[in-house]
């Protein structure tokens, strides 16, 4: 599990450190972390041009400190100062005895033919995107050849939300201090910090403002069924999706119900023939969810209309004691009579996309994390809000962001495929938000092997899924 915090908590964490170590002690940890960082990245020092873009804050005394050591080690400096009266003395200093170049003038910075750009315009501390000068230097470096890497948070997003007013640095790298920050891996920061290496400063941490699960904590919720197993005790997922016009939301999420925990689906609804010619495996019926036979969670909403039958059908669902996971024309019924939800005690998880979310009447600005935790705390029930990092969020404020996914999951039906899949997670009997972080990871990682033969459709990261499982897991099943 990696922890996520804010530039608040980093701050309060790293107060201790600086009253008890000498002066400039924990920015040398920092500054030493990442020029072997870069060491790693380019693999070697001699000869290797860098450019340091540097910020009136620590910041840019971190790029100046780690630009010292490089030169040191036989690189090629150049400092940028942005804000020339106002750049880190000490470090300044530093890079001066180590033979660093200084410069003010963007087109004297040699952004043009750099191995490697470090962002040390601002970090923790910045506000607001990039202004003109940094962002004509960020734009250099960019149609520059250097390696881009971003010191601690790259420039303009912001740390906390991954927010981008205007411009931000575009790192491919991102070398981060003592805690990985939320805005690195959510919103427009995900897409601006690149991969992300975490230095160590030996903070002491509180409970992390968020979390994000690994391939090991995934497979730690997904235990292999047992000698004593049977269908029925791996969990019994009931899905009512898609109607007899258009059974394709309900194909794919009965498949993905079926591929991420085989033991029993139940599909009830109108697409009952599409469903059991494509999946022999699942026992249908074209009745209500009553006649489906006893489950463990219910799936319901994709394809399923918004008529009075499909009101009738969610609420009869919704008045059960059982997990439900409630996706796509559910929800735009729920946003009608949000009660239905709020008015239960077992769990539900709603899985809305943007729009979805706006409909259920929560604002929607670039703060995903802060979006999502308002809204189920505001339903009492998991919101999990789909996106390029999908967050989510439980009434009680615990939020994870997932980190898995590939561009190619933007895609026609790959939320039936998702809804599916934590379908099947709720009805092992995972509490909810658990499920649904899981199920967010798996879906992700299906899509990312489903992509490596190119281009995606939702069936594909249907056929994926017990790759992906097995990949999580590391074992044969
Ligand atoms: N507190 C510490 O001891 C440590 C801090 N470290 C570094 O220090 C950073 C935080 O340093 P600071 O608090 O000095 O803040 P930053 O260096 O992140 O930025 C603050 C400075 O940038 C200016 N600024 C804010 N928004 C701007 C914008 N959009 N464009 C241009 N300038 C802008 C501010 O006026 C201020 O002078 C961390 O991100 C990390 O890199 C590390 O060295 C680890 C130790
Ligand atoms: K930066």
């Amino acid at each position: 599990m990696t922890g996520l915090y804010t530039a608040d908590q980093v701050r309060t964490a790293e107060e201790p450190v600086l009253a008890r170590t000498p002066g400039g002690a924990l920015m040398q940890r920092a500054a030493t972390g990442l020029a072997t960082a870069c060491l790693r990245l380019v693999g070697r020092a001699v000869g290797v041009r860098v450019t340091l873009l540097v910020g009136a804050g620590d910041n840019g005394g971190d790029a100046l400190w780690a630009g010292a050591a490089l030169a040191g080690r036989g690189a090629a400096v150049t400092a940028l100062l942005l804000d020339p009266g106002r750049a880190h003395a000490a470090g300044l200093a530093a890079l001066r005895r180590a033979g660093g170049r200084v410069v003010t003038d963007a087109a004297a910075a040699g952004l043009g033919r750099a191995d490697l750009v470090l962002d040390g315009i601002t970090g923790i501390g910045g506000r607001g995107g990039l202004r003109p000068a940094a962002a004509d230097a960020v734009a250099r470096a960019v149609a520059g050849p250097g390696l881009l890497v971003a010191v601690d948070v790259p420039s303009g997003v912001d740390a906390d939300t991954g927010a981008v007013e205007g411009e931000a640095f575009p790192a491919q790298h991102t070398v981060t201090f003592g805690a990985v920050k939320v805005g690195l891996v959510v919103g427009e920061g995900r897409g601006h910090a690149g991969v992300v290496h975490l230095v160590d400063l030996g903070l002491d941490l509180p409970a992390p403002a968020a979390r994000q699960l690994t391939d090991a904590d995934v497979a730690a919720l997904l235990p292999d069924p047992g000698a004593g197993d049977d269908k029925y005790s791996q969990g019994v997922v009931g899905v009512h999706a898609g109607s007899a016009t258009y059974p394709g939301a309900a194909v794919l999420c009965t498949g993905a119900a079926l591929r991420t925990r085989p033991g029993l689906v139940r599909y009830a609804g109108t697409a009952a023939d599409g469903v059991r010619a494509a999946w022999p495996e699942a026992i249908v019926t074209d009745g209500r969810p009553a006649d489906a036979g006893r489950v463990q969670a219910w799936v319901v909403g994709p394809g399923g209309g918004t008529d009075d039958e499909a009101r009738s059908v969610l609420a009869e669902v919704l008045a059960t004691d059982l997990p439900v996971l409630v996706d796509a024309d559910a929800l735009t019924l729920v946003s009608r009579e949000p009660q239905l939800v709020r008015d239960r005690t077992a769990p539900t998880v709603l899985t809305p996309h943007d729009r979805e979310f706006t409909r259920l009447g929560f604002d929607l600005g670039a703060d995903r994390v802060g979006a999502a935790r308002a809204a189920a705390a505001a339903l009492g029930a998991t919101v999990l809000l789909k996106g390029d990092a999908t967050v989510v969020a439980d009434a009680d404020g615990t939020v994870f962001v997932n980190g898995t996914g590939t561009p190619w999951l933007a895609t026609a039906g790959t939320g039936d495929v998702l809804s599916g899949v934590v379908g099947a997670l709720l009805a092992t009997g995972l509490p909810a938000v658990e499920a649904a972080a899981a199920g967010a990871h798996l879906h992700g990682r299906a899509g990312q092997l489903a992509a490596a033969a190119g281009p995606l459709i939702a069936s594909d990261v249907v056929a994926h899924l017990p790759a992906a499982v097995h990949r999580l897991t590391d074992r044969v099943r």
